[in-house]
Formats: structure tokens, sequence, C-alpha cells
């Protein structure tokens, strides 16, 4: 018999971490790994206790429980505490400031040591990478937002951290230009094989970023997995609300299928009575006509049309989004189409549910 070998230990583990702050738990029994070159992303409202989860890892603030290690060692542990500048990891935050009397490339060279040509030679080829070669005589005053942040990146990859922190690294750019910057800061990062914790309260910054992403909510990691898995399987209503707007069917369970306007839906595992929320995504119901008196014509994972009125309909560029009234409740239920459709308010049309497109939760106490 063959010994496999032991997995490779991760470049950044986190084990347990917990921080209070007068008494408040803000950060409680985190723990995370993450593999060189893997973008983790920390993702949830303001408050959450994100930032905090950064400051203990970089080492600016210390945890009251757990551990932190890099490449399977300890750098901060009951007495352990490695100072934050010998952790060999590399911050990038939204309030980056270069040093603006320096020219970009002693930014970029600035805690580089070594014979003066290595370091030119090392900020040259950091700053070809991030396309800001040309303006490395530049002072920070004479770039743009979008090019002082590609500079900021190229200055913190500088000394080749194992580990990139970013706190709402993008937060300061308009919509294009952080876009572009994403994508080429993955690029570099994953080149680099750095191992990245992105701190972000946008659901969309973080799919687009991540390989794995942390879900918080009230100092504590909810959910964890690929941006596919925790959008498609939500574990909550509000995991479900977090990445995008959510319609929401009442029911109650009688002999493990719910009763709704929109048919049965299954509710496996939960007992009778139990008061249960369907959760659908606009995009997810679809919208039909009368077919001249015969009604709409749904497939069969779509289950029972349900009729209703439309209340207003909206033009959003790649999609439409259209309101309806629904017969049966009287409350308004949102269908997002990715086209042209702007049906007159007062129109009557069906709404049917992908089943497969549905999440059924147990209603908790709000
Ligand atoms: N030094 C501190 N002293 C007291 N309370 C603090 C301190 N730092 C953070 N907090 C509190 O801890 C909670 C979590 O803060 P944290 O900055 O980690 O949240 P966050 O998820 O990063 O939020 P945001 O996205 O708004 O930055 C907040 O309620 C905050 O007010």
């Amino acid at each position: 018999m063959f010994e496999s070998a032991p997995p490779p230990a991760a470049r950044l583990e986190i084990r347990n971490l917990c921080r209070s702050f007068g008494g408040r738990r803000v950060v409680d029994d985190v723990s995370l790994k993450i593999m060189p070159g893997q973008v983790t992303c920390l993702l949830g409202p303001s408050g959450c206790g994100k930032s905090t989860t950064l400051r203990v890892v970089a080492g600016v603030d210390r945890q009251d429980e757990g551990a932190v290690l890099v490449d399977g060692k300890p750098i901060s542990e009951g007495a352990l505490h490695v100072p934050p500048e010998e952790r060999g990891i590399g911050l990038m935050f939204q309030d980056f400031a270069l040093f603006p009397h320096l020219d970009v490339a002693r930014n970029v060279g600035f805690g580089l040591k070594g014979p003066r040509a290595e370091i030119r030679a090392r900020v040259e080829t950091l700053l070809d990478k991030v396309g800001m070669r040309r303006h490395i005589d530049r002072f920070p005053h004479e770039l743009s937002g979008g090019e002082q942040q590609r500079v900021a990146l190229a200055r913190a990859l500088a000394p080749s951290p194992r580990i990139m922190l970013m706190d709402e690294p993008f937060s300061g750019l308009d919509d294009r230009l952080r876009d572009d910057i994403r994508d080429e800061t993955l690029a570099v990062l994953k080149a680099e094989g750095t191992a990245v914790l992105l701190v972000t309260h946008e659901p969309a910054e973080a799919m687009r970023m991540a390989d794995e992403i942390a879900l918080m909510r009230d100092g504590r990691v909810v959910q964890h997995g690929a941006p596919y898995n925790i959008y498609n399987a939500p574990r909550d209503r509000e995991a479900a609300a977090f990445f995008s707007d959510i319609n929401v069917i009442e029911g109650v369970v009688e002999g493990a299928l719910c009763d709704t306007p929109f048919g049965d839906f299954l509710t496996p595992g939960l007992p009778d009575g139990t008061e249960v929320e369907i959760v659908i995504r606009p995009q997810h119901l679809r919208i039909d006509f009368d077919r001249g008196g015969r009604g709409p014509n749904p497939t069969k994972a779509e289950g029972t049309p349900a009729a209703g009125t439309v209340e207003r309909a909206r033009f959003l560029g790649a999609s439409s989004l259209v309101e309806f009234r629904m017969d049966h409740d009287g409350e308004i239920l949102r269908a997002q189409v990715p086209s042209v459709f702007l049906p007159k308010p007062g129109t009557r049309l069906w709404l049917m549910m992908r089943r497969d497109r549905c999440f059924v939760f147990p209603r908790r106490g709000r």
C-alpha cells in the first residue's frame, strides 16, 4: 500500500477566530483556508466583521481566540504574535494613498531592499504587468484614480507577498474602469501565485473575483463555497436576497408538500404545519399570454400558472422588469426578462415559476 501524500498546507489559514469590542463579538468563530493563487472573498453587509477579520490577519489587531497560520505555521496564536511587517503579507486598501512626494518608480520600490539596479528591474517588471511602465517617472497627482490604483497594486506586489489582503480596493473607481482593473488585478495576482483575501460588500464584485465566497453575517461565516454554488443554492432567504432581488411566496407544509397558487412544492424533511417561504429570483419567473382563450402553456417544470395584472414595466438596458399584482393575494411579484418587454399597466398576463430555480426555506421569525 502506498501512503498518499498529506494535502498541501493552505497558504493562509484562519482557525476559529474570535474578536470582541466592548463585550460584543464582531468576529465569531471564523475559519477559512486559502491556497496559493486562490481568491477568497469575505462578502457581507456593512458591520458584519469583514474588516476586523482582515485586520487580525494583517496583524494590526489581535484576536481574542483562534489562530492565523501561513503555510501551516502559526503567525498568531495565544501569546505568539508575529508583527505585521514580518508576516509577508501585502495590503491593498481603499485609501491606498501613494506617497505624494515620490514618483511612481520610488513608490513601487519603496519597501524593496538590495542593489539599485535590481530594485529598478523589479519595479519595471511590475509596472509592465499593471500596464504603467510608461508612467514610471510621474508623480501620483499626475495620474488618474485608476492609474494610481494600478501603481498601488504594483507597490503591494513588489516584495512578492505570499498573501494579499484587499479591503474594498476598487470602490473609488467608476464602473467601467473598475471592471478592467479588477480583471487585470486578478490576472497579476494569479500569475504571482498569491493567496488573496478580499473584503467586499458588493455581491457582483465577489462573483467576479472570487474562487470562493465566504458569506458573513453578524460576525459569522454563514455560507462558504464557489460563487456558482452560493448563488444557486443559498442556505437561507437572506443569503438568496444578498445576491439579487427576490420574490417570496408563503405557505404551510402539509404531507411533505406546500400548496400554492403556483401548484405544489416539495418540502422534504419539514413537518406538517411548518410555515415556509418559497423564494425565486425575478429572472426565473416566466411570463405567458392567454393564448386566444386557451390559457398559458406551461412546461412540466413550470407547474401551475397564476394570473396577475401588470402594475408597471421598466426597461433596464439588458433586460426589462415587470411588476405584477397577483390575483390570488393582491401582492406584487417581479419578473425580469432578458429583452425589451414593456406591457402596459393593466395588462393581464400569467406567471410561472421554474421549479428547479425555487428555494424552499422554513420561515424564521424576523
Ligand atoms: N476598534 C473598534 N472598536 C469598537 N468597535 C469596533 C472597532 N472596530 C470595529 N468595530 C465594530 O465592529 C463591527 C464590525 O466592524 P467591521 O469594520 O469589521 O465591519 P465590516 O463588515 O468590515 O463593515 P464595513 O463594510 O462597513 O467596513 C462594527 O459594528 C464596528 O462598529
